[in-house]
């Protein structure tokens, strides 16, 4: 049974925390299905951006079996490595494996990754190709790292500024961060932060603990930033 606690005290932000890892996979992937089979009764399609690294699979797994109009989903990721879709890095490989799925093998998938020398020229050819698409996100779900990070927002990041800038314009932008391994292609804080539906999923003591951290008085971690900027508090799911 999912336990859901308002936190107008220590933050934006809804917790919703669940008993084990198949609990919440299975109770995350029907809300976000309501969301965005929501979004296609009034907009007539959906609009989903999802992280990768190792915590989504379950939920991915879940998600792909859900009964919606999935042909008229796009999807897209929150940030990509900038590795090409056969490697096992790939934000799009875990994504095609887990999500693209099932139902969800109906859905349009729109890459951040795309061939070219220097990330900065990558960057330019992935914000064209997503503002072509029907902005603000139906939904938004964000993972984290211990470190604090959100999407590609590292902390070490050269260009945190631009990235976390709420006014920023762009919609894709690069991150070289030495702690990212890889340079990075990310959404913009922005374009994150006007989702209709905007999720935390994390799983672990680890990640908890991170999150609680996080969430007390003093300088802000990406995460805290984000989680500030939001029009409407974000939902926290977890399982230990
Ligand atoms: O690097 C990344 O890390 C975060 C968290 O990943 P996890 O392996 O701890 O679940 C993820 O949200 C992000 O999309 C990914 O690029």
């Amino acid at each position: 049974m999912a336990r859901k606690q308002l936190s107008g005290m220590k933050g934006n932000f809804s917790w919703h925390g669940f008993a084990t890892r198949d609990e919440l996979a299975s109770a995350f992937a029907a809300v976000v299905a309501r969301h965005l089979a929501e979004a296609i009764a009034e907009r007539g399609a959906a609009f989903l951006a999802v992280s990768g690294g190792t915590t989504p699979a379950k939920f991915f797994a879940a998600l792909s079996t859900q009964a919606i109009a999935w042909e008229k989903v796009v999807v897209t990721l929150i940030d990509e490595r900038f590795v090409p879709a056969t490697s096992e890095r790939s934000n799009a490989r875990l994504v095609d494996a887990s999500l693209l799925q099932n139902a969800a093998s109906r859905a349009r998938f729109v890459p951040l990754y795309h061939e070219a020398e220097k990330i900065e020229a990558a960057a330019v050819v992935a914000d064209a190709a997503l503002r072509r698409l029907a902005w603000p996100l139906d939904v938004a779900v964000l993972g984290m790292g211990n470190d604090g990070h959100t999407a590609s927002f590292f902390p070490d990041a050269a260009n945190l500024p631009a990235l976390l800038d709420p006014a920023s314009q762009r919609t894709i932008l690069p991150v070289h961060a030495a702690s990212a391994g890889e340079p990075r292609l990310t959404l913009s804080m922005a374009r994150i932060v006007e989702a209709r539906f905007l999720a935390l999923h994390i799983e672990g003591a680890e990640k908890r603990a991170t999150f609680d951290a996080a969430m007390e008085p003093g300088p802000a971690k990406p995460i805290r930033t984000v989680i500030d900027a939001s029009a409407k508090p974000i939902e926290v799911f977890w399982a230990p």
